[in-house]
């Protein structure tokens, strides 16, 4: 695993006079489980939608297996799939659940409609969710409706293999959850990162201490636009960082200031 699949190397990101992103390096390497995590508002999300290619850095430079990205995703050319589960699950609530997950397909592809119904069948058989492509987002948990934002973002097109993501990137993918949807959850990302074929890069943002726990091979711990510690999840037991001290105490004492 040390094949850097996705590079940032001193990216910075304003919104207004607001320094989100402050010269941040960061490498994915091929194979890697990565966890991004850090107080409220340090620009977590910030950063997953710059690798995303859904947002263009002000400063800085982004390679992607060490090309160089010029532009965002929706200009194209790009080598790498990247698949984004979003904080929301950013369903559309007038499409069914069997829509939603073929919608790539049906919008960008020239598969016939039983193809693609096939295709987002055994999607929804790898989330464990097998019986709902009829029904509408809103007739669902939000545990379940997490599952089908994941199999729609790993939904590839079989005719055209640059299509289907070979990094999936998750914004929060268990916020809200209690903890055994968290559980079913953090399994199913472990699951879909061993399945031959889908993917097996990823990089997760999360505040919930079982997910950093049981999907993160690798942390990075940010902080005022910063990446202010990395080390393995057995590492943040032992460290001395002050930190990731607070940060994992949760304490209102230390280095981390207090929002609100
Ligand atoms: N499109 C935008 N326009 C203006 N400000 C933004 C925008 N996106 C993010 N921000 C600001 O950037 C800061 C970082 O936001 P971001 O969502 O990246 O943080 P985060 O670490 O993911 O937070 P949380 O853990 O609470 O989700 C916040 O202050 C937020 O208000």
């Amino acid at each position: 695993m040390t094949e850097p699949l996705i590079e940032l190397k001193g990216v910075s990101k304003s919104f207004g006079r607001h320094k989100v992103l402050d010269n941040v390096d960061l490498t994915i390497y091929r194979g890697e489980a990565l966890g991004i995590i850090g107080p409220s508002g340090t620009g977590k999300s910030t950063i997953l939608r710059v690798i995303a290619g859904l947002l263009s850095p002000d400063e800085g430079e982004i390679y992607v297996q060490g090309v160089r990205r010029d532009g965002l995703i929706e200009d194209g050319g790009q080598e790498v799939g990247i698949g984004m589960v979003f904080q929301q699950a950013a369903l559309f609530d007038s499409l069914t659940v069997e829509e939603n997950v073929g919608f790539l397909l049906y919008q960008n592809s020239n598969l016939p409609r039983s193809r693609i119904q096939d295709l987002v069948k055994e999607k929804l058989d790898m989330v464990g969710l097998p019986e709902v492509g009829h029904l509408y987002p809103a007739e669902l948990s939000g545990g379940m409706r997490k599952r089908v934002s994941f199999a729609r973002a790993i939904m590839s097109n079989p005719d055209d293999p640059t299509v289907g993501p070979e990094v999936l990137l998750y914004d929060e993918p268990t916020a809200g959850l209690d903890p055994i949807a968290s559980t079913v959850i953090e399994d199913l990302i472990r699951y879909l990162q061993c399945l031959h074929g889908v993917c097996s890069t990823y990089a997760v943002v999360t505040h919930q201490d079982s997910t950093m726990r049981r999907t993160a091979d690798r942390l990075i711990f940010l902080y005022e636009g910063r990446v202010q510690w990395q080390g393995t999840v057995s590492e943040t037991y032992n460290t001395e960082n002050p930190l990731i001290k607070q940060f994992l105490s949760g304490s209102v004492q230390g280095p981390i200031q207090v929002a609100g």
